[in-house]
């Protein structure tokens, strides 16, 4: 498999193509970065080497300045982390147009010369993800974002820390905007095949403080150690790792949803479950929900086609 990141600078990007080169159905890995960060990737790729030497695996490393998309054709995908930080005064809305400018850059060179599959990290990453695929007008299917996906692993864990049990035996998912409007769906989450709701001490379980705590995970990892890289780039290499197997695993990722869940008016890239395969998503799972769940995802599809439209025109 050939994977291309865009970003590869960044600590989100550099941490995943190191996590990328270490796994055995990689063969080439493109760095990708402005032309005054190509020194930079230079670095990067000469320390993914270093870790390939120690751990007896290889992989071809090259790297590419964002001015010659069209030398990254061969990729199975191309991952985008490349994005502006949020400062002091900027708004969510702000850091959207901001960033929706380079996506739009990106997403047109990538379709005029390429046809692979966009998998989209880049915050806010529901309205980046949208921006992609209108921009390079490929099929739905082939343009994802990494959606709440790692909210859900969060939510995992502290499910996990609730319960005393193994991070692995739980699966729970959190459907929506990765951001304020998010929905952890408690009805369908499980340990060991057992639905939480059905376990003692239940009625203990801080939903809301849970819910909080998510909602403000990455800025308080911000603040402790200047931004997340392992959590976002080890749940980009579970998404990989899918397609590359065809491991139709359902997986919550962000996508365009037009009239897939009933009564939800779609027309915005949110993170739902979707098989995820070889082509890219296969399909949106339209899973049943409790009413309130229901109610609050339908209001953060209503958010995210806000933001969505708000970018259409940049
Ligand atoms: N979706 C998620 O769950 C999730 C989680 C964490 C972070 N993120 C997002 O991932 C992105 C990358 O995060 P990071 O911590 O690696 O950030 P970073 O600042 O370390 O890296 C950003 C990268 O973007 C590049 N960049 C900045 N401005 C650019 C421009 N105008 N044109 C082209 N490239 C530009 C930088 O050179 C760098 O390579 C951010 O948008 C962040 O918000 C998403």
């Amino acid at each position: 498999m050939e994977i291309t990141v865009i970003g590869a600078s960044g600590k989100i990007g550099s941490q995943l193509s190191f996590l990328l080169a270490r796994e055995k159905y990689i063969r080439n890995i493109n760095l990708v970065a402005r032309e005054k960060s190509l020194n930079m990737l230079e670095g990067v790729k000469m320390d993914i080497y270093d870790a390939l030497a120690a751990s007896g695996r290889d992989a071809e490393i090259r790297i590419h300045s964002d001015t010659e998309i069209e030398n990254l054709c061969n990729s199975d995908m191309i991952i985008i982390t490349s994005g502006a930080k949020r400062n002091g005064n900027m708004s969510r809305l702000d850091l959207a147009k901001t960033n929706a400018k380079i996506i739009k850059n990106y997403s047109q060179e990538i379709a005029k010369h390429c046809d692979t599959k966009i998998f989209m990290v880049s915050n806010p990453v529901d309205v980046m993800t949208y921006k992609a695929l209108m921009e390079s007008g490929y099929d739905k299917s082939k343009v994802f974002g990494l959606g709440t996906h790692l909210d859900s692993m969060r939510f995992k864990v502290a499910i996990a820390k609730f319960f005393k049990v193994h991070i692995d035996d739980v699966r729970a998912r959190i459907v929506g905007e990765h951001g304020d409007s998010m929905v952890p769906l408690i009805s369908s989450a499980a340990i060991g095949g057992i639905p939480v709701r059905r376990l003692p001490n239940y009625e203990n379980f801080p939903y809301y403080d849970i819910l909080n705590s998510i909602k403000t995970h990455g800025k308080r990892i911000n603040g402790l150690k200047n931004g997340s890289e392992y959590g976002p780039a080890s749940a980009i290499v579970n998404i990989v790792k899918c397609m590359a197997n065809n491991d139709r695993r359902i997986l919550t990722l962000s996508t365009y949803l037009e009239d897939e869940i009933e009564g939800i008016e779609g027309n915005a890239c949110v993170g739902v479950p979707v098989k995820v395969g070889k082509k890219g998503i296969d399909e949106i799972i339209p899973i049943k929900m409790e009413d309130w769940e229901y109610e609050a995802f339908k209001k953060s599809v209503d958010v995210l086609r806000g933001y969505c439209k708000s970018v259409s025109d940049i």
